[in-house]
């Protein structure tokens, strides 16, 4: 359980500053796993987490689902046999937020990890 896995998400608008190069690697120290990527100019942080089966991978996304809506910051889910791809990233400001490195330490804390 890391600092940021504890914080909450704040109201992100569009306007709202993106994370800037030396925030997000400081922030990624607390989220090893994760990778930052660049999908048609946005910047993500990806992970993907390993399971069983299928069944085990769908209830982990539906966990999530569950915490994405009580903070009102929602991740793309690729749920597939024995793995799922999370990914986070800010729609309203088209790039990362804080929202998005506390919202994956939360992924990794739903799995203790
Ligand atoms: C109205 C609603 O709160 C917003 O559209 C929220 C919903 N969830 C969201 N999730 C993500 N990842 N980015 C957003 O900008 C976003 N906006």
């Amino acid at each position: 359980m890391t600092a940021l896995s504890q914080s909450s998400c704040e109201a992100c608008r569009i306007g709202a500053p993106k994370v800037d190069e030396a925030e997000a690697r400081e922030l990624l120290t607390q989220i090893p796993d994760w990778s930052l990527i660049e999908v048609d100019g946005i910047r993500q942080l990806q992970r993907q987490y390993k399971f069983k089966n299928f069944v085990a991978a769908m209830a982990f996304a539906n966990e999530l689902a569950d915490i994405a809506e009580a903070e009102g910051h929602h991740p793309g889910i690729l749920v597939e046999w024995g793995k799922a791809t999370v990914t986070w990233w800010s729609h309203s400001i088209k790039g990362l937020h804080r929202n998005d490195f506390v919202m994956a330490a939360k992924t990794d804390s739903l799995l203790g990890k």
